[in-house]
């Protein structure tokens, strides 16, 4: 094993610069599943990652999953599947990971061209996806590569399975997954998923539990038209007021969610479980680090690991149809539709979350006594995911872990989302594992996201060891 990892971790090191231009290349494409301007974007993204497998060797198809529910007009980019290596000896490993990205703009206040991989003097290389998920994502392909140029035998069989739509809820995903498990996903004996990040900058972690995210959107309004406010202020009810009223009724300042019966849904802390995390490397300053402020709900590190990880969070997103420019237009909207969500935890059931908001949003609007309209609907919804990290897949990343950073990796739940997750569990029967490659400081979803040179050539050499140490760990679960 130590000299055939040896070769391969010197190919990566001499491949960096190629592999770094290869991250330009995709975050170069702004491939916002959010956005349906940029659906053409997002299948450009999927098409250069196809090119990418094929020219490695790799059988690939894209797959196309229909129509985007909802907006019937648009159709879903494909998903990418390939398939690196076939033999019968060797174990399957399947991996996920995404290829589209949150939206970004100069003007949020990103220091550099969001779409341009700008990498400083601290080897910083900034661009929207470079982790969140492209560094991760391209990864893998480094990984085959740098095995095939230093000569070195790929431990195993790899399945990949790339969507473009995670950050839009995997719209479509499910029912494929569940579709290929017999067919395309078969051989998997395990899976592996890099999107999520360390816990700090220093240890890396493994994880084993996400918390799910309901979204939903709130409509109100009463106007046939936006009006003048100098001309019918005080005069007609206004949406944007009713809707400020209803968002500010859900949560407090110190994040208490206000729905009743939601608390109840949460399973019981036990001893067991909170003796785990005074152990985790976490501190208050990497939580005031990644916050750029010390603008922290809790006081320390145990409430801080717990509010994320395993009680639910609701959070407000933004409101559309509000006046957001610089500037002051005195316009009075005619319709507005506020946007938040749920981060769900263990043993919360989306639809009993579901029922629970309507009614509250309901009782909080007739208390209004507005003439307005109002409407709460679900826009999509992924559910938790919390599972055993004492199996051979986490043993495997465990070592490479070791290898790659000489030190143990704390195991540790993640409080964002990939939905697909229980889907690729359930569907295949499979251990699945998190193994991230980024930093608390990525700043993924926000602006001037981030990857650390040493992070992404690192982590590569991380996905192939992990793959060298799977080949060899006995397969007894
Ligand atoms: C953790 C992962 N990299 C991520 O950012 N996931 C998103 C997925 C999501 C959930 N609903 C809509 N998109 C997230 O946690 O927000
Ligand atoms: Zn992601
Ligand atoms: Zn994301």
């Amino acid at each position: 094993m130590a000299p055939q990892l040896d070769g391969y971790f010197k190919q990566v090191d001499s491949l960096s610069d190629h592999f770094i231009e290869r991250l330009r290349k995709a975050v170069a494409i702004p491939s916002i599943s959010a956005d349906e301007e940029r659906r053409p974007d997002v299948v450009r993204m999927g098409e250069f990652l196809a090119a990418e497998l094929s020219a490695l060797g790799a059988g690939v198809q894209q797959r196309p999953l229909g129509k985007q529910p909802g907006k019937e007009h648009l159709e879903l980019p494909p998903v990418v599947i390939a398939r690196y290596g076939n033999d019968r000896k060797k174990r399957t490993i399947l991996v996920y990971g995404h290829y589209d990205v949150q939206p970004a703009g100069k003007e949020d206040g990103w220091a550099t061209e969001p779409f341009e991989l700008t990498i400083d003097d601290k080897g910083r290389m900034f661009g929207r996806g470079s982790t969140d998920d492209k560094g991760p994502v391209l990864g893998w392909l480094n990984a085959i590569e740098a095995h095939q140029k230093a000569g070195v035998d790929f431990p195993v069989n790899l399945l990949m399975c790339f969507e473009g739509m995670e950050e839009y809820g995997s719209e479509g995903l499910d029912d494929f997954i569940n579709a290929e498990a017999k067919k395309f996903f078969a051989d998997a004996d395990a899976v592996c998923i890099s999107d999520n990040y360390w816990l700090g900058t220093e240890k890396p972690c493994l994880t084993y539990g996400l918390r799910g995210c309901s979204y939903y959107s709130v409509e109100i309004s009463g106007p046939g038209q936006d009006l003048h406010s100098g001309v019918f202020g005080g005069t007609a009810q206004e949406p944007m007021t009713d809707l400020m009223r209803i968002l500010a009724s859900l949560v407090d300042t110190d994040g208490k969610i206000q729905i009743p019966g939601l608390a109840e849904l949460v399973a019981p802390l036990t001893e067991e479980e909170k003796s785990l995390y005074g152990n985790i490397a976490f501190t208050m300053d990497n939580l005031y680090e990644s916050l750029g402020s010390q603008t922290s709900i809790h006081p320390d590190k145990e409430r801080t690991l717990m509010a994320r990880w395993r009680y639910p969070s609701l959070s407000v997103h933004g409101v559309e149809g509000a006046f957001s420019q610089p500037g002051a237009k005195t316009v009075i909207p005619a319709k507005v539709i506020g946007k938040f969500s749920i981060r769900t935890v263990p043993n919360m059931e989306s639809e009993d979350v579901d029922r629970l908001v309507f009614k509250y949003i309901d009782e909080q609007f007739k208390k209004l006594g507005s003439k307005n309209t109002c409407k709460c609907t679900l826009q999509n919804a992924g559910k938790w995911w919390v599972a055993s990290p004492k199996h051979w897949n986490f043993t495997a990343a465990s070592k490479a872990v070791e290898k790659v950073w000489g030190v143990k990796p704390d195991l540790t739940r993640e409080g964002g989302s990939i939905p697909v997750t229980l889907t690729f569990e359930q569907a295949t029967g499979k251990n699945v594992l998190l193994l991230p490659m980024g930093s608390s400081t990525d700043a993924a979803h926000s602006i001037n996201e981030k990857l650390d040179k040493k992070n992404y050539i690192e982590g590569i050499k991380l996905l192939g060891a992990y793959l060298h140490y799977v080949a060899e760990e006995p397969m007894v679960n």
